[in-house]
């Protein structure tokens, strides 16, 4: 799904316009219909509503959404936020007009006029929507300030007022806390980045019917995962494989103390549908990995304690993942360096191997084309530097990704992957519950796996942060997001992919 610009969602309304064709007006009827539809499935009539308007689009459909529920017998009350002489959009005052006798809409040009909300109040929040041009300043910020300290239930029409649906949001800016966000079409960018994302709540996209051609041929970097997408990536299995037909998938790490990281990328990998599993650790590892994934045969380190030589074959491989508790000692280092100078498989680096990389400018100079990188922002900043705000980190992911040649999962709420040519695709799958310790892991051996099997990187990349994330998400189900830890995500993987293949 491609994640449009304000602009183009303008251009997308206009085209609509022109082409259906519709009047504007009618789309704004449309908008408010399929809100007050995603409202009357979830709030009862004895629910009162307050809806909050601004002066353009946004408080249009506040406007004929409150007609909509007063007329479907919800008790609705409508204030108008004005600053004096503010002009007001057409299909907005044509709203006005529309409303009934019975339901007046009550003027705010101060906070004195906020008068008190009854006791569970749903506050519907239609002060802006795309059409932000600037943070809010007086009564504006003052209503928003009092409907986030009133502690209800806030629905924002499209975007929370005060967040711009594609730029920065400027320091103590004030936003809109919404407990749902219902938009039109599609998700904006800053919902799915992590500091304007906070603002958003749980966001429901809810179709207009945009004119397809538009979406169709209109160009943008930013696409979101669906389940349609990424079923079309799956490759079904042949009925004559055999073992070798799904790769044989290569894993470096373990040091003492943290030998469970490499365990558990190891049986990710596995369930993530390799064929052959090798993993390479230190001599302290040997027996416990034999034991824990008795399916991986085993290579071992001439060091007791952590990685400082490779002691395979690297043509025997077809993807190589390093990086789950390797551990930073410098022999570790000299060894990475020393594996990059090999003909390398394509390979995978996470943990510990990035920020062996991130220290050491000449290893990241001789870092594989083609490698994918898994780091969490923290990691991130320190192969990049660090970013002003989530759209400048989305700008240096893409020099990184260029410059590199590699792909970086960004990992986060919606992980973002990076590519060298300037695309960036957002997960939609995943929950809290997967900020677990060892849950990076098992998304590494899962990559590990993928990439073996023959999956393009891009593949990879989209595929495994998907089902690492719906793994997460059926695990939640099972037993809540507080209980996850990061084996229940391999135990999940195979429901995961089986709910893929459904599509
Ligand atoms: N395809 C769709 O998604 C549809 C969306 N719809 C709704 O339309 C809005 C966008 O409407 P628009 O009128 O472009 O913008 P807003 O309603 O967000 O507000 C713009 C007006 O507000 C003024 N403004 C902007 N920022 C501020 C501010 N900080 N303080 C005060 N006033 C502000 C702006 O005037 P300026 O000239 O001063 O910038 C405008 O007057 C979209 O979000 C949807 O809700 C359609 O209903 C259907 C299709
Ligand atoms: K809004």
């Amino acid at each position: 799904m491609k994640i449009l610009s304000a602009a183009q969602t303008r251009k997308a309304d206009a085209y609509t316009i022109q082409h259906e064709p519709i009047s504007s007006l009618d789309l704004m009827e449309r908008a408010a219909s399929a809100l007050v539809d995603w409202l009357t499935q979830r709030f009862s009539p004895e629910v009162p509503f307050a809806i909050f308007c601004g002066p353009g689009n946004n408080g249009g459909d506040g406007l004929a959404a409150a007609r909509l529920l007063h007329n479907r017998g919800y008790n609705v009350q409508v204030f108008l936020v004005e600053e004096p002489d503010q002009t007001k959009s057409d299909d907005f005052t044509q709203n006005l007009h529309r409303l009934p006798q019975e339901l007046p809409a009550q003027s705010i040009q101060s906070i004195e006029d906020f008068s008190e909300l009854s006791p569970g109040t749903v506050v519907l929040d239609a002060l802006f929507g795309s059409g932000l041009s600037r943070p809010l300043r007086g009564v504006y910020a003052q209503v928003v300030e009092k409907m986030n300290q009133l502690g209800g239930t806030i629905i924002s029409v499209d975007v929370p007022s005060g967040l711009f649906a594609d730029e920065a949001l400027l320091q103590d800016s004030t936003v809109v806390q919404a407990t749902h966000t219902v938009t039109f079409e599609q998700p904006k960018l800053s919902f799915l980045l992590p500091s304007s994302g906070a603002y958003v709540g749980e966001w429901h996209a809810v179709s207009i019917a945009l004119h397809p051609e538009y979406l169709q041929n209109v160009a943008s970097p930013y696409q979101l995962l669906t389940p349609a997408f990424i079923k079309s990536i799956l490759k079904p299995r042949k009925k004559y494989a055999h073992k070798g037909t799904y790769g044989h998938a290569l894993l470096i790490g373990g040091s003492y103390g943290k030998l469970g990281a490499l365990i558990l990328s190891a049986q990710a990998a596995l369930r993530a549908g390799v064929g052959l599993l090798t993993v390479q650790v230190p001599q302290i590892g040997y027996s416990i990995v034999q034991t824990a994934v008795p399916e991986a045969m085993a290579l071992t380190d001439l060091h007791d304690l952590h990685f400082t030589r490779f002691t395979g074959q690297p043509d025997a491989y077809d993807c190589l993942g390093i990086g789950p508790g390797l551990g930073q000692a410098e022999d570790t280092r000299l060894a990475l360096e020393a594996l990059f100078r090999l003909h390398l498989p394509p390979l995978v680096l996470d943990a510990d191997a990035l920020n062996l990389v991130a220290a050491d400018r000449t290893l990241l100079r001789t870092l594989p084309e083609g490698s994918i990188l898994t780091p969490h922002l923290k990691e991130f900043e320190r192969l990049t530097g660090p970013a002003t705000d989530d759209f400048h980190r989305l700008q240096l992911l893409q020099s990184f990704c260029q410059e590199h040649k590699c792909y970086v999962v960004l990992k986060g709420a919606h992980s973002c992957v990076g590519t060298p040519t300037g695309e960036y695709y957002f997960n939609s799958t995943g929950n809290p519950g997967m900020a677990t310790g060892g849950s990076g892991d098992v998304l590494t051996g899962i990559l590990t796996s993928l990439r073996a099997q023959g999956y393009s990187a891009l593949e990879t990349c989209l595929l495994g942060i998907y089902v690492h994330g719906l793994a997460g998400d059926l695990a939640a189900q099972e037993m809540g997001q507080a209980s996850l830890i990061a084996s229940d995500l391999s135990a999940f993987l195979g429901k995961a992919f089986l709910a893929v293949e459904k599509g």
